[in-house]
This record gives C-alpha cells, structure tokens and sequence, in this order.
C-alpha cells in the first residue's frame, strides 16, 4: 500500500505558538485515518499546510506524490477537501452550487451526483442559506466527492451537527467509503465521532505525533484486565510500564494491559508480578475506553475521548 498523504518533521509557526511541531505521519491509500487531538492541538493547521493554504515553516508535505508547495490544479482535482470553516455561496441554491462546481473537474461524474442527491436527501432548489449546518455540510460534501477524488480530506466534519444527523451523515460516507475503496483523512477532537469510520487512527497533541496505528491491531493490543488476590494481599508498587493505571479496591487489582499478545502470556506476566493472584479474566476494550486509557497516559487534555 503507497501513502497518499507524507509529512515529515512538518512545522508551521505562529507567532510564538509552534501549532505544528515536527509531525511526521504517513496517510495509506485506500484507508480512513482518523487524525484525533484535543482542541488547538494542530489537526487544523496540518492539514492547512498539507494542502498549500498555509506555508510550513520547516519539513516537508507530500500529497499525491506532489510536495505541498506545489499543489495546483492537477493535484486539486484529485483531492475533494471538506473543512468546517468553510465558506459556501450562500446565495446559492444546491443545484447552482453544483452547475458552478461541475465545470471545475473534468472527470465530475453526473450519475454519481445524482446518486449522492438522493441520499443526501439534499433538495435541489433551496439556497443553501436555508439549508441546516448538517445539510450544508453535505452539499459541501457531495461538491467534493461528485468527481470522485483520490483523496477525501475532512477537517472536523460533525461538529455542530446534532447526534441523529452526525449518524446517518457518517453512515452514507461509511457506505462510500466501503464501496469506492476511498482514502479518507479525517480530522475529529472526539473519538466517538469516528470510531465506526477509522481503519487507522493518528493522534496529534500539542503539534507532535502521539500514536500512529491501525484501528484493529490498537484494539488487539489492549485488555482490561482484573485480578483477584486473597484478603490482605498488596499490589507491588513497581509493575510493568505497559500495564497502564493499575488499581487496587479491596481483593481486585485492575489494571489496562497495552501489550497483550495472548491469555497465556499475560497469566505467565501476572503469575510473575502478582504471585497471589486467585483468579483473574481481561475484556477487549472499546476504542473511545482505550482512548480514555490513551489520555490519562498522555495527559491529553480537551476531548480527544468524547469524556
Ligand atoms: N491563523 C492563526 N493565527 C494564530 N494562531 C493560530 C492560527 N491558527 C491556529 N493557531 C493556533 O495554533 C494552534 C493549533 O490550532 P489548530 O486550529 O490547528 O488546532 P486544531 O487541532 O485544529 O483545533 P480544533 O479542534 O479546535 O479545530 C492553536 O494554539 C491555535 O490557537
């Protein structure tokens, strides 16, 4: 699998604020990354840079193979770029909205629209002014996705939208991120928001990369775990590093295992460090618990675990 998207030690300064701090991160086709951070953390900001809206201060940005100073129209037309603060003609109805953006790429695919038309549900004479934040950022969705990019950047694409229509919004880009084999990048502060999207998922704190890795292994990789000892019994203060918050509540000692392989290898490991363990059982967790897990351990602050 090729990367669609490459940063390497990526900087973008503002004043005194390094809103980008040597990212270095790399985006495979044919994958929705989730790109998770608490508020302020850059997600913004990088993605700005990768597509030539900001200059980088240092670093490089490689996007379809074509360095982010560079990016033109060539490159344009295979990138469909969905942001928050973006800015639509208003005064626009959708379909002159759309009559306006077809002539913009050559390859814009009419039956696709179309297709996207009915299940945006999205009506084609009211102006866009009329139309509710979560219809808007459809339109803008389907504005981007109708000629059918390479690559689909969303920056922060729910907020705002209320829980019911963020579902059924994620479910239609679910469905054609499945059947278009799609390379998504998509930027959120809350996880919950796109754990039913994300194949992979980067986290960006303070401008630097805090983990970079694919969805199913990062849940293979983590247990609850739970061990009973007898009446009396004390958890030793020095465990290993990859039991993270270990807790001890009467005869239970709870703690998150970061580095499970299999049930044999963790009862060897806890046999070793909890010698009079009775019993114990380990759950798989969640994405949004490890992500709780993740931002205790990183000391994250904002909502990058929709806590
Ligand atoms: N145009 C700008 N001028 C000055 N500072 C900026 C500018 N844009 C961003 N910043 C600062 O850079 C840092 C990163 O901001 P950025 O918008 O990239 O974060 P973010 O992760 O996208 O946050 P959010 O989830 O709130 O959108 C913040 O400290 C922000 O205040």
């Amino acid at each position: 699998m090729s990367a669609l998207i490459e940063l390497h030690d990526l900087r973008k300064k503002f004043r005194r604020t390094m809103a980008v701090d040597g990212l270095t991160l790399s985006v495979p086709e044919g994958a929705v990354t989730a790109f998770l951070g608490p508020n302020g953390a850059g997600k913004s900001t990088t993605i700005r840079s990768m597509l030539n809206l900001y200059r980088p201060d240092g670093g490089t940005a490689t996007v379809l193979g074509c360095d982010s100073r560079k990016l033109g129209p060539q490159q344009f037309v295979n990138i469909g770029y969905v942001a928050e603060s973006m800015e639509l003609p208003l005064w626009m109805t959708v379909a002159q909205f759309l009559d306006y953006c077809r002539p913009l790429y050559p390859q814009w695919d009419t039956d696709f629209e179309k297709r996207l038309m009915q299940q945006f549900e999205l009506p084609p004479k009211t102006k866009l002014r009329a139309l509710s934040r979560g219809m808007r950022m459809k339109a803008a969705l389907l504005s981007s996705l109708a000629y059918r990019p390479k690559l689909v950047v969303l920056d922060e694409p729910f907020s705002g939208l209320d829980p019911l229509v963020r579902d059924e919004f994620i479910r239609g880009l679910l469905e054609l991120t499945e059947e278009e084999g799609w390379t998504v990048f998509v930027s959120s502060h809350d996880i919950e928001e796109v754990q039913r999207l994300a194949d992979r998922i980067a986290i960006i704190n303070r401008g630097r990369l805090a983990l970079e890795e694919d969805a199913e292994a990062l849940q293979a990789r983590f247990r609850a775990v739970e061990v009973v000892m007898p009446d009396g019994a004390k958890a030793p203060p020095q465990v290993p590093s990859t039991w993270l918050h270990l807790e001890q509540a009467g005869r239970t000692v709870r703690f998150v295992d970061t580095r499970y392989t299999d049930g044999i290898a963790l009862e060897k490991q806890i046999h070793q460090h909890l010698p009079e363990v009775i019993t114990h059982s380990a759950h798989a967790m969640s994405l949004r618990e490890i992500f709780v897990a993740l931002a205790r351990a990183y000391r994250l602050e904002g909502t990058v675990t929709g806590a």
